[in-house]
């Protein structure tokens, strides 16, 4: 018996650019173009990384995917749909934390569930979840000045999870850290992507740190931003901080830079 024939199943993009270009016109009244003709789809459950030289046009694509910001032309989607403006689907965590003071680290964990009208009872449970896989379990009454800089970029991450998003943005959110703590904070961010399966979007300037987290790498030019190169990353899950010194990552690392200062741009 003939069976019918059924297309293959593709499943779609969490999210994806096409031909996206974005223009900024400038105070003495000339257009600065940020971005030329980015595209590229990223799936769901993926942590795809972007690296660049400063100015490239990394923030600007992700406050563009965020909905903060608008193309000039081209096409971002989100799960199937365009989109239009800010989503309460997407988490953001932007480099500075910015905790209120005068709120616990629960209470500021709990902010955007307040903001949306969620039920408080099931937040404060996710919250308290994230707070844990975040290492802060036992932080939740303290407040932001009694944390470290790292402890309070583990809050704005805990944060960004509590309406449990479709996908989570990170503009250099451990730029501000120190390396050590930095290198443990990547290890953290791992972890939880790892546990929670989460698609996760993250700009940085750090070749290295793109390199650990990603599964994908998208390098950018310098301005106007376009992308030179997306590389697999083939390392193995879950990721250790030995890692970092094996030929395999070195050689990752190495070919992005190379990459980065043929298109004429390391800062
Ligand atoms: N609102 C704006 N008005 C005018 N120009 C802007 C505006 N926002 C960004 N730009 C310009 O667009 C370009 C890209 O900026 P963007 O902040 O996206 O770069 P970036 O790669 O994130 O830089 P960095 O790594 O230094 O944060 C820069 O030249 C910047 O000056």
């Amino acid at each position: 018996m003939n069976m019918p024939w059924t297309p293959p199943q593709v499943e779609a993009p969490a999210f994806g650019f096409h031909r996206l270009q974005k223009v900024f016109r400038s105070k003495d009244g000339g257009d600065v173009i940020a971005l030329r003709d980015v595209g590229f789809d990223v799936r769901q459950g993926e942590f795809v990384t972007v690296v660049g030289p400063s100015g490239c046009g990394k923030s600007t694509l992700l406050r563009i995917l965020a909905g903060l910001e608008r193309a000039s032309s081209g096409t971002v989607s989100l799960g199937g749909q365009a989109v239009t403006g800010p989503s309460r689907d997407i988490g953001v965590v932007f480099q500075a934390p910015v905790l209120l003071p005068w709120r616990t680290v629960l209470q500021n964990v709990l902010v955007p569930a307040q903001i949306q009208g969620r039920d408080m009872k099931v937040a404060t449970e996710r919250a308290m979840h994230y707070l844990t896989l975040v290492g802060l379990e036992n932080f939740a009454t303290k407040y932001p000045g009694e944390l470290s800089g790292g402890m309070q970029q583990r809050v704005g991450i805990a944060r960004a999870f509590v309406n449990d998003p479709m996908l989570l943005l990170m503009d250099e959110p451990f730029g501000a850290l120190d390396a050590m703590t930095r290198e443990t904070m990547n290890l953290e961010l791992h972890k939880l992507k790892e546990r929670t399966g989460a698609t996760i979007m993250l700009v940085t300037h750090s070749i290295p740190e793109a390199v650990f987290l990603g599964d994908r790498v998208v390098v950018m030019s310098p301005r106007p931003g376009r992308v030179t190169q997306i590389v697999d990353v083939d390392l193995p899950h879950p990721r250790s901080l030995d890692m970092i010194n094996t030929d395999r990552f070195g050689t990752y690392v190495s070919g992005i830079r190379a990459n980065l200062n043929a298109a004429g741009g390391l800062d």
